[in-house]
């Protein structure tokens, strides 16, 4: 009895789907109802930001192209990235009549213009170009810029560069320049530029097929293709998988090779951000493998790998492969990159430069009123985080900062001090998960205070370190109605409160901490732990005082 297996049983059985016509569609429909902050356009393969109300006065960003690219572009709508995305069938470019749907509802939203980052395909331009025509007839302040990192062709053709995962790059950029409500003309132009400076190269083990199609093309088994697009395309060369510290060398000497029209310059003493791209298929020890043999292989050229994204960026179905995307890098562009982590460093740098400073005479107070090793717990605490520092890179995320922080402090630092303050860190980190504006700031300090009275016992009054930090947070709860641009002015009356604070503490009895079993005659100097406070406060704002475009941490 022979089997009968059809084509639908070869191919789309081996994924599970419900139906090749619907896939697209339910895909949108599982990732937009999965998140809250994504809506779809009625009778649009789009989504969209549901805020936006959020992008008034803002340049909303439009990407989009095929389907089987997951996530891009629908998982990169949010807040710093895309506004919307338009999806194709899959491998396919999606509709100029949907792409100008999410062009006019972007701009009847009040938007300041709409910028277009459309992958290097015809399809790709041809759509995207009709739907931005039309618009700017109907008055649209639009432009599109065209992504092309492949390095994969010596002499690419007249179709240019195929547009790959180094497209992630650029929404990252483009969203935090519209995030700090950056012009389109601004934003066009710091993009193009950044652009030149992107190389993506894919090597894949294993084809992908399109659901209800055969396999784009086929590979024996053992061997590898490279330079290969992330629709099956044919690349430069097949040969037999070799280990993976090898195909991420050739591959990095193919990417910036000088002979080549298509490659990178890349010289020792650059900084990148680099992204290594699983294709589909690729296991996660295998991605951190090919991973690890990245940034060293960047390393042992003399390259400064500055960030690190290793995951599924741009994917092509199920193949099994990677491709390594890395754009060379300059201070304001690590910026935008990472907007928080930037300025956090600045601000942990000078907190710690403070404190270590401060050691003798926190010591010479605490000598008065305790144990005398108050500056030396300080002082421990700022070495630790400055270690820290040089060894890793500072996250993005505040909730995962300050958990960190915590640790380092709790593990470092030692005395009430740090139990403290790794208490009041951990305490505050939680309400800076899942965003950090001015009313998550205040929130988060709260509750770090919260946490040191609670777990400390002591109150203000009592002469310790509440008694800069208290009236200062009272000062910051302001910030929960202030504007972003109002923060700093917050931020100043929260220095001066922490600062008389903590001189107040002079004429103060001291009911807690070491102090308390000193004689209140022989405490005439401030508590060493308040003096500590207000000098953090300081090193905060005189920071974020000088960053004239960051004068928040939000
Ligand atoms: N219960 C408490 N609540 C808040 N702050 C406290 C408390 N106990 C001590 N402190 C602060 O800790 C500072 C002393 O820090 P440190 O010298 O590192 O700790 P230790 O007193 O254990 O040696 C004091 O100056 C005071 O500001
Ligand atoms: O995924 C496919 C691209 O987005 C567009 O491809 P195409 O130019 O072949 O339609
Ligand atoms: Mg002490
Ligand atoms: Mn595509």
């Amino acid at each position: 009895m022979g089997f009968h297996v059809d084509l639908w049983t070869v191919t789309v059985q081996r994924k599970l789907l419900n139906s090749v016509e619907r896939c697209v569609d339910e895909a949108l429909e599982g990732i937009v109802s999965s998140n809250a902050g994504l809506m779809l356009l009625r009778g649009h393969r789009v989504a969209l930001r549901s805020d936006l109300h959020n992008l008034k006065g803002k340049v909303a960003l439009i990407s989009g192209g095929g389907s089987g690219h997951e996530p891009a572009h629908t998982g990169y709508i949010g807040r710093g990235m895309l506004s919307a995305a338009v999806a194709g069938a899959v491998f396919a470019s999606p509709p100029p009549a949907s792409i100008l749907a999410a062009i006019m509802t972007l701009w009847q939203s009040g938007t300041s213009g709409v910028l277009l980052l459309v992958k290097n395909y015809t399809g790709d331009r041809l759509n995207f170009g009709l739907a931005a025509e039309k618009a700017r007839t109907q008055g649209v302040h639009i432009d599109m810029v065209v992504v092309a990192d492949d390095c994969a062709f010596t002499q690419p053709s007249k179709a240019g560069r195929r547009g790959l995962c180094g497209t992630v790059f650029i929404h990252k950029l483009a969203g935090a320049l519209a995030e700090e409500s950056c012009s389109l003309d601004v934003i066009v132009a710091k993009v193009s530029s950044a652009v030149k400076n992107i190389g993506t190269l894919a090597v894949g083990l294993s084809p992908c097929s399109v659901p209800g199609c055969l396999p784009t093309f086929q590979l024996l088994p053992g061997d590898m293709e490279l330079g290969l697009g992330i629709h099956g395309e044919p690349g430069i060369q097949k040969s037999k998988i070799a280990f993976a510290d090898e195909v991420v060398n050739t591959m990095i000497n193919h990417m910036t090779d000088p002979s080549s029209q298509s490659h990178l310059p890349l010289k020792s003493g650059d900084t990148v951000v680099l992204c290594v791209n699983n294709l589909g298929a690729l296991s996660c020890l295998e991605m951190a493998v090919v991973t690890r043999s990245a940034i060293s292989c960047l390393v042992e050229r003399g390259v400064h790998v500055a960030r690190v994204m290793s995951g599924s960026f741009m994917t092509s179905l199920e193949m099994a492969g990677m491709s390594l995307s890395f754009m060379k890098v300059d201070e304001e562009i690590l910026r935008l990159f990472g907007p928080f982590s930037s300025v956090a460093c600045l601000v942990l740098k000078s907190i710690c430069k403070a404190l270590i400073q401060l050691k003798e005479e926190l010591n010479a107070l605490d000598r008065a009123a305790g144990d005398g090793d108050c500056g030396s717990t300080h002082d421990l605490a700022a070495t630790a985080i400055k270690e820290w520092m040089q060894a890793t890179i500072i996250p993005e995320s505040p909730c995962l900062l300050f958990n960190t922080l915590a640790g380092l402090v709790e593990e470092k630092m030692g005395g009430s001090s740090g139990a403290l303050y790794s208490l009041f860190l951990a305490a505050a980190a939680p309400h800076l998960r899942e965003s950090c504006d001015g009313k998550d700031w205040a929130k988060a300090i709260q509750a770090g205070t919260d946490a040191m009275k609670k777990y400390g016992g002591a109150a203000p009054g009592d002469r310790t370190m509440l008694d800069a930090l208290c009236p200062a947070v009272d000062e910051l709860m302001k910030l929960s109605t202030a504007s972003p641009s109002g923060h700093i002015a917050v931020l100043q009356a929260a220095v001066e409160k922490a600062e008389l604070g903590a001189q107040s503490t002079r004429d103060l009895t001291a009911k807690a901490g070491r102090a308390s079993y000193i004689a209140s005659k022989r405490l005439t100097q401030p508590d060493p732990g308040a003096v500590a406070v207000a000098a953090i406060f300081r090193a905060v704002f005189d920071t974020l005082k000088g960053k004239d475009q960051c004068s928040t941490l939000t």
